[in-house]
Protein backbone atom coordinates (compact mmCIF):
# COMPACT_ATOMS: atom_id res chain seq x y z
CA UNK A 1 0.00 0.00 0.00
CA UNK A 2 2.10 2.24 0.78
CA UNK A 3 6.44 2.27 0.32
CA UNK A 4 9.22 4.67 0.95
CA UNK A 5 12.63 4.79 0.11
CA UNK A 6 15.84 6.66 1.01
CA UNK A 7 13.18 9.68 1.87
CA UNK A 8 15.05 12.91 2.38
CA UNK A 9 12.84 16.40 3.32
CA UNK A 10 14.02 19.53 4.32
CA UNK A 11 13.00 23.17 5.46
CA UNK A 12 14.84 25.72 3.31
CA UNK A 13 18.53 25.04 4.54
CA UNK A 14 17.45 22.45 7.16
CA UNK A 15 17.43 19.23 5.99
CA UNK A 16 15.11 17.01 8.66
CA UNK A 17 14.58 13.70 7.04
CA UNK A 18 17.73 11.38 6.13
CA UNK A 19 16.90 8.72 4.19
CA UNK A 20 13.78 7.10 5.86
CA UNK A 21 12.55 3.90 4.77
CA UNK A 22 9.10 2.54 5.15
CA UNK A 23 6.38 -0.05 4.07
CA UNK A 24 3.06 -0.28 4.68
CA UNK A 25 0.92 -3.64 3.35
CA UNK A 26 -2.87 -3.42 3.14
CA UNK A 27 -4.78 -3.65 5.99
CA UNK A 28 -2.07 -3.63 8.42
CA UNK A 29 -1.53 -0.69 11.35
CA UNK A 30 1.44 1.15 11.61
CA UNK A 31 3.10 4.16 13.84
CA UNK A 32 5.10 6.35 14.10
CA UNK A 33 7.29 7.03 17.41
CA UNK A 34 9.72 9.01 18.73
CA UNK A 35 9.82 12.59 20.71
CA UNK A 36 8.59 15.75 19.92
CA UNK A 37 10.98 17.53 16.97
CA UNK A 38 12.12 13.98 15.41
CA UNK A 39 10.35 14.57 12.35
CA UNK A 40 6.88 12.26 12.44
CA UNK A 41 5.25 15.48 11.13
CA UNK A 42 7.41 16.04 8.64
CA UNK A 43 7.35 12.38 7.25
CA UNK A 44 3.31 12.86 7.32
CA UNK A 45 3.95 16.31 5.45
CA UNK A 46 5.73 14.41 2.85
CA UNK A 47 3.28 11.74 2.42
CA UNK A 48 0.56 13.99 2.10
CA UNK A 49 2.06 16.22 -0.71
CA UNK A 50 2.43 18.83 1.68
CA UNK A 51 6.41 18.98 1.99
CA UNK A 52 8.33 18.02 -1.64
CA UNK A 53 10.72 15.52 -0.75
CA UNK A 54 14.20 16.22 -1.57
CA UNK A 55 15.08 13.01 -2.40
CA UNK A 56 13.76 9.37 -2.13
CA UNK A 57 10.44 7.88 -3.14
CA UNK A 58 7.27 7.45 -2.21
CA UNK A 59 5.06 4.64 -3.82
CA UNK A 60 1.36 4.55 -2.41
CA UNK A 61 -1.47 2.60 -3.94
CA UNK A 62 0.05 0.79 -7.42
CA UNK A 63 1.65 5.12 -8.02
CA UNK A 64 4.84 6.94 -7.64
CA UNK A 65 3.28 9.65 -6.37
CA UNK A 66 7.51 11.67 -5.66
CA UNK A 67 6.75 15.33 -5.63
CA UNK A 68 2.50 14.60 -6.21
CA UNK A 69 0.80 17.74 -5.40
CA UNK A 70 -1.54 17.40 -1.52
CA UNK A 71 -4.99 17.00 -3.58
CA UNK A 72 -3.75 14.80 -6.37
CA UNK A 73 -2.76 12.46 -3.36
CA UNK A 74 -5.58 12.85 -1.35
CA UNK A 75 -7.66 12.16 -4.54
CA UNK A 76 -5.78 8.82 -4.76
CA UNK A 77 -6.88 7.48 -1.63
CA UNK A 78 -4.56 9.05 0.99
CA UNK A 79 -7.19 11.01 4.03
CA UNK A 80 -5.01 12.83 6.81
CA UNK A 81 -6.10 13.58 10.37
CA UNK A 82 -4.12 16.52 10.89
CA UNK A 83 -2.63 17.39 14.51
CA UNK A 84 -5.51 20.30 15.36
CA UNK A 85 -8.20 18.44 14.16
CA UNK A 86 -8.53 21.52 11.10
CA UNK A 87 -12.99 21.05 10.90
CA UNK A 88 -14.47 23.87 9.61
CA UNK A 89 -15.65 25.48 12.97
CA UNK A 90 -18.55 27.20 11.15
CA UNK A 91 -20.28 24.61 9.38
CA UNK A 92 -22.59 21.81 11.13
CA UNK A 93 -21.14 18.26 12.05
CA UNK A 94 -23.14 16.99 9.46
CA UNK A 95 -21.70 19.70 6.65
CA UNK A 96 -18.37 19.37 8.28
CA UNK A 97 -18.85 15.35 7.62
CA UNK A 98 -20.18 15.58 3.96
CA UNK A 99 -18.04 18.44 2.49
CA UNK A 100 -15.29 16.12 1.24
CA UNK A 101 -17.26 12.83 0.95
CA UNK A 102 -15.89 10.49 -1.96
CA UNK A 103 -15.55 7.35 -2.80
CA UNK A 104 -11.79 7.60 -3.31
CA UNK A 105 -10.33 3.78 -2.87
CA UNK A 106 -13.62 2.58 -5.09
CA UNK A 107 -15.12 0.45 -2.45
CA UNK A 108 -18.22 -1.10 -3.66
CA UNK A 109 -18.96 -3.15 -0.27
CA UNK A 110 -18.23 -1.50 3.51
CA UNK A 111 -18.69 1.70 1.42
CA UNK A 112 -18.60 4.72 4.38
CA UNK A 113 -21.74 7.10 4.40
CA UNK A 114 -22.89 9.18 7.19
CA UNK A 115 -25.07 6.63 8.40
CA UNK A 116 -21.73 4.92 8.93
CA UNK A 117 -19.83 7.16 10.88
CA UNK A 118 -22.85 8.25 12.99
CA UNK A 119 -22.92 4.20 13.49
CA UNK A 120 -18.99 4.76 14.86
CA UNK A 121 -19.45 7.48 16.77
CA UNK A 122 -22.86 8.60 18.03
CA UNK A 123 -22.44 11.39 19.53
CA UNK A 124 -21.57 13.03 16.55
CA UNK A 125 -25.01 11.92 15.59
CA UNK A 126 -26.67 13.74 18.65
CA UNK A 127 -24.63 16.79 17.68
CA UNK A 128 -25.06 16.75 13.29
CA UNK A 129 -26.50 20.61 13.90
CA UNK A 130 -24.01 21.57 16.83
CA UNK A 131 -21.74 23.93 14.86
CA UNK A 132 -18.10 22.42 14.44
CA UNK A 133 -16.41 25.24 16.83
CA UNK A 134 -19.26 24.31 19.73
CA UNK A 135 -17.42 20.88 19.84
CA UNK A 136 -15.27 19.62 22.79
CA UNK A 137 -11.67 18.42 22.16
CA UNK A 138 -12.97 14.83 21.60
CA UNK A 139 -15.87 15.18 19.16
CA UNK A 140 -13.56 17.71 17.01
CA UNK A 141 -11.04 14.51 16.64
CA UNK A 142 -14.14 11.79 15.93
CA UNK A 143 -15.41 14.75 13.75
CA UNK A 144 -12.21 14.73 11.87
CA UNK A 145 -11.95 10.86 11.77
CA UNK A 146 -15.53 10.54 10.21
CA UNK A 147 -14.65 13.40 7.14
CA UNK A 148 -11.84 11.25 6.43
CA UNK A 149 -13.30 7.99 6.53
CA UNK A 150 -16.21 9.37 4.70
CA UNK A 151 -13.28 9.75 1.97
CA UNK A 152 -13.21 6.54 1.67
CA UNK A 153 -9.49 6.32 1.78
CA UNK A 154 -7.15 3.19 0.87
CA UNK A 155 -4.68 4.73 3.53
CA UNK A 156 -6.12 6.65 6.65
CA UNK A 157 -3.52 8.62 8.45
CA UNK A 158 -3.77 10.54 12.48
CA UNK A 159 -0.97 12.89 13.26
CA UNK A 160 -1.25 12.78 17.08
CA UNK A 161 -4.59 10.67 17.42
CA UNK A 162 -5.35 11.40 20.97
CA UNK A 163 -3.16 14.91 22.11
CA UNK A 164 -4.61 16.81 24.82
CA UNK A 165 -8.20 14.03 25.04
CA UNK A 166 -9.51 12.84 28.64
CA UNK A 167 -9.14 9.75 29.35
CA UNK A 168 -12.20 8.16 28.25
CA UNK A 169 -12.06 9.75 25.29
CA UNK A 170 -9.13 8.43 24.19
CA UNK A 171 -10.38 5.30 25.12
CA UNK A 172 -13.36 5.82 22.64
CA UNK A 173 -10.50 6.29 19.64
CA UNK A 174 -8.59 3.27 20.50
CA UNK A 175 -11.67 1.61 20.47
CA UNK A 176 -12.76 3.31 16.89
CA UNK A 177 -9.22 2.20 15.75
CA UNK A 178 -9.52 -1.22 16.34
CA UNK A 179 -13.26 -1.05 14.95
CA UNK A 180 -11.57 0.36 11.68
CA UNK A 181 -8.32 -2.36 11.81
CA UNK A 182 -10.82 -5.35 12.02
CA UNK A 183 -12.85 -3.93 9.11
CA UNK A 184 -9.50 -3.97 7.01
CA UNK A 185 -9.10 -0.49 7.01
CA UNK A 186 -5.01 0.48 6.69
CA UNK A 187 -3.78 3.07 9.02
CA UNK A 188 -0.66 5.08 9.91
CA UNK A 189 -0.77 6.62 13.34
CA UNK A 190 1.31 8.68 15.36
CA UNK A 191 0.53 9.05 19.37
CA UNK A 192 2.40 8.50 22.55
CA UNK A 193 0.58 5.97 24.13
CA UNK A 194 2.78 3.06 23.17
CA UNK A 195 0.70 0.68 25.36
CA UNK A 196 -1.77 1.40 23.27
CA UNK A 197 -0.17 1.44 19.71
CA UNK A 198 1.63 -2.23 21.13
CA UNK A 199 -2.25 -3.45 21.07
CA UNK A 200 -3.62 -1.98 18.39
CA UNK A 201 -0.72 -2.02 15.80
CA UNK A 202 1.12 -4.52 13.63
CA UNK A 203 4.37 -2.57 12.77
CA UNK A 204 6.16 0.25 14.64
CA UNK A 205 8.80 2.68 13.85
CA UNK A 206 10.80 5.00 15.45
CA UNK A 207 12.61 8.41 14.51
CA UNK A 208 15.34 9.85 16.22
CA UNK A 209 16.53 13.31 14.58
CA UNK A 210 15.43 12.67 10.96
CA UNK A 211 16.15 8.56 11.18
CA UNK A 212 14.83 5.55 11.27
CA UNK A 213 16.27 4.37 14.37
CA UNK A 214 14.27 1.17 15.31
CA UNK A 215 11.70 -0.77 13.51
CA UNK A 216 9.93 -3.89 14.49
CA UNK A 217 6.34 -5.54 15.04
CA UNK A 218 4.17 -5.35 18.22
CA UNK A 219 5.99 -8.57 20.28
CA UNK A 220 9.44 -6.80 19.80
CA UNK A 221 8.35 -3.23 21.32
CA UNK A 222 6.65 -4.96 23.93
CA UNK A 223 9.46 -6.89 24.80
CA UNK A 224 12.06 -4.06 24.92
CA UNK A 225 10.40 -0.99 27.10
CA UNK A 226 14.11 0.28 27.56
CA UNK A 227 13.45 1.37 23.89
CA UNK A 228 10.57 3.07 24.89
CA UNK A 229 12.13 5.42 27.40
CA UNK A 230 15.35 6.07 25.37
CA UNK A 231 13.47 7.08 22.29
CA UNK A 232 9.95 7.63 23.19
CA UNK A 233 10.17 9.00 27.01
CA UNK A 234 7.73 7.35 28.56
N1 LIG B 1 7.69 24.62 9.06
C1 LIG B 1 8.90 24.35 9.54
N2 LIG B 1 9.98 25.12 9.25
C2 LIG B 1 11.21 24.84 9.73
N3 LIG B 1 11.47 23.78 10.51
C3 LIG B 1 10.46 22.98 10.85
C4 LIG B 1 9.12 23.20 10.38
N4 LIG B 1 8.33 22.23 10.87
C5 LIG B 1 9.13 21.43 11.61
N5 LIG B 1 10.41 21.87 11.59
C6 LIG B 1 11.56 21.23 12.25
O1 LIG B 1 11.67 19.93 11.71
C7 LIG B 1 12.10 19.01 12.71
C8 LIG B 1 11.11 17.86 12.75
O2 LIG B 1 9.84 18.38 13.22
P1 LIG B 1 8.49 17.55 13.12
O3 LIG B 1 7.37 18.48 13.42
O4 LIG B 1 8.47 16.78 11.88
O5 LIG B 1 8.68 16.56 14.33
P2 LIG B 1 7.64 15.67 15.11
O6 LIG B 1 8.37 14.41 15.44
O7 LIG B 1 6.38 15.56 14.38
O8 LIG B 1 7.39 16.48 16.44
P3 LIG B 1 6.07 17.16 17.01
O9 LIG B 1 5.36 16.07 17.69
O10 LIG B 1 6.62 18.19 17.93
O11 LIG B 1 5.33 17.75 15.83
C9 LIG B 1 12.19 19.80 14.01
O12 LIG B 1 13.56 20.14 14.20
C10 LIG B 1 11.35 21.03 13.74
O13 LIG B 1 11.84 22.13 14.47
Amino acid sequence: MLEVEGLEAAYGDSQVLFGLDLRIERGEVATLLGRNGMGKSSLIKCLCGWLKPRGGRIRFAGEDITGWSADRIARLGLALVPEGRQIFPNLSVRENLLAFAANRSGAISMRWDLERVYALFPRLQQRHQHMGGQLSGGEQQMLAIGRALLTNPHLLILDEATEGLAPLIREEIWRCLAQLRSQGQTILVVDKYVRRLIALADRHSILERGRIAWQGDSPALDADPSLWQRYVGV
